[in-house]
């Protein structure tokens, strides 16, 4: 299996516990490593045949823009699931980093990996 992979995706998004993160976007990093045999477009050089990475980063863009969740886990979980259900796909590892949310950490966040379901 090979991997198409989207690194720090910026998104802004209503994410977090506290009332104060409820009233307004906090930007989000996503990387997504995305499991897809990529052998035979690269033999016919064409894209029809890959997952095409700006179809995928453009649905995210906009499913995370829409949502309002408070954890990240959460955030990751349905991020997963859309991509398992829309693309066709055999597993995707989400990794969410939210910068904003402590002082003394570059980053926080979560990584999940799903697989669909046989
Ligand atoms: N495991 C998690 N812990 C925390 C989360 C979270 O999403 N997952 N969120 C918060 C707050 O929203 C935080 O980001 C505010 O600084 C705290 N802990």
């Amino acid at each position: 299996m090979d991997t198409i992979f989207i690194e720090q995706l910026g998104v802004d998004t209503i994410i977090g516990v506290y009332d104060w993160e409820r009233a307004s976007p906090q930007r989000v990093y996503i990387d997504l490593d995305i499991g897809f045999y990529t052998r035979d477009a690269a033999a016919d050089d064409d894209v029809a045949q890959t997952l095409d990475y700006k179809a995928v980063a453009d649905r995210v863009a906009e499913f995370v823009t829409a949502a309002q969740f408070k954890l990240v886990e959460t955030l990751a979980e349905e991020t997963a699931r859309v991509l398992l259900a829309e693309f066709d796909v055999p597993q995707v590892a989400v990794r969410i980093n939210k910068p904003g949310a402590l002082p003394q950490a570059a980053g926080v966040g979560v990584r999940i990996f799903r697989q669909r379901e046989a």
